[in-house]
């Protein structure tokens, strides 16, 4: 049987994991998982019966001709260097690493080579995972794991090139925007009766329905600030405020962002 192979049972691996079996795009036995650590093994032994579990990343390449890599940037191309040897080369490598391009992994495995970005917010079925194939990717691969991902939110084709600027948006942005929810809780507790928790509640209450607005009506957000913010009246004040100070912390934001992603794994 041509089985997944998901090589790193951390934050993305566990949770493709849950997502391939809870949405039934893939059978118990289908799916083979490995991890450094025998702590992470036996998790993911414990949470599903029956998967299959490699010992090593040799034996998971031995077993699976897709082979996905969620490890950390830093640790890809060791971990591929580890199971070259033993691989056939019409296996297909999907890597999650940002920062880690096609033509690096290339250069190990000179095979059918896919970039996936996904999100955590894959977690709860929403949100886009990136798909960048490489030239080497037959049609009938693309689309087994378009389809994979598909199961567990949008999928969006993008060429590498795009790859950093809708990483951030898709992927750092549910840090960057729990981030924002946080401080804006804090602000108004801080300056006000309300708990922390009462604060945070109705602030990520207010994002999930402001973003259910946006998607739901098409309008764009510049224009439903003007609906809320009546001439002289409260948000007029606090987007005036935030709009003096944003664009520039948002630019230093993504600059560091960028930065950082052409040095990540090096
Ligand atoms: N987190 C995100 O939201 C996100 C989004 C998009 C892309 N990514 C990418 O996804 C990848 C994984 O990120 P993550 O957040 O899941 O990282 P993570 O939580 O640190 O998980 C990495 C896992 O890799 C395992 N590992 C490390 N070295 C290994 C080796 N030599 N052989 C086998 N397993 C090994 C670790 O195993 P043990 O636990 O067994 O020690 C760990 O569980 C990264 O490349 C990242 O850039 C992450
Ligand atoms: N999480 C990974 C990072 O922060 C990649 C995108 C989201 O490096």
């Amino acid at each position: 049987m041509d089985c997944i192979g998901i090589i790193g049972y951390g934050h993305m691996g566990s949770m493709l994991v849950d997502g391939f079996l809870s949405s039934g795009v893939l059978g118990i036995d289908e799916v083979v998982v490995t991890s450094r650590s025998r702590e992470s093994r036996d998790a993911c032994a414990a949470a599903w019966p029956g998967i299959g579990i490699a010992g090593t990343n040799s034996e998971l390449a031995r077993r699976c001709r897709t082979i996905i890599l969620a490890v950390r940037p830093q640790e890809v191309m060791e971990v591929l260097r580890e199971i070259v040897p033993v691989m056939d080369g019409d296996e297909h490598i999907v890597s999650l690493a940002a920062g880690i391009s096609l033509a690096e992994l290339e250069g190990l495995f000179p095979g059918q080579v896919t970039r996936v970005i996904p999100t955590i917010t894959s977690t709860v079925g929403q949100g886009t995972t990136l798909v960048c194939h490489g030239r080497q990717t037959g049609m009938q691969d693309a689309s087994r794991v378009e389809g994979l991902f598909s199961s567990i939110g949008n999928v969006m084709l993008v060429g590498e090139e795009e790859l950093p600027a809708a990483t951030i948006l898709s992927s750092c942005g549910p840090g960057l925007l729990a981030a924002i929810i946080e401080e804006l809780a804090d602000a108004t507790a801080r300056a006000s009766g309300l708990t922390t928790d009462r604060a945070l509640s109705l602030a990520t209450e207010t994002t999930a329905a402001t973003a259910a607005y946006l998607r739901k009506t098409g309008e764009a957000p510049g224009d439903l600030v003007g609906r809320v913010a009546t001439g002289g009246g409260v948000t007029e004040a606090g987007v005036k405020r935030l709009r003096e100070r944003l664009p520039g912390v948002f630019d230093e934001a993504v600059a560091a962002m960028l930065e950082r992603y052409g040095a990540v794994g090096k």
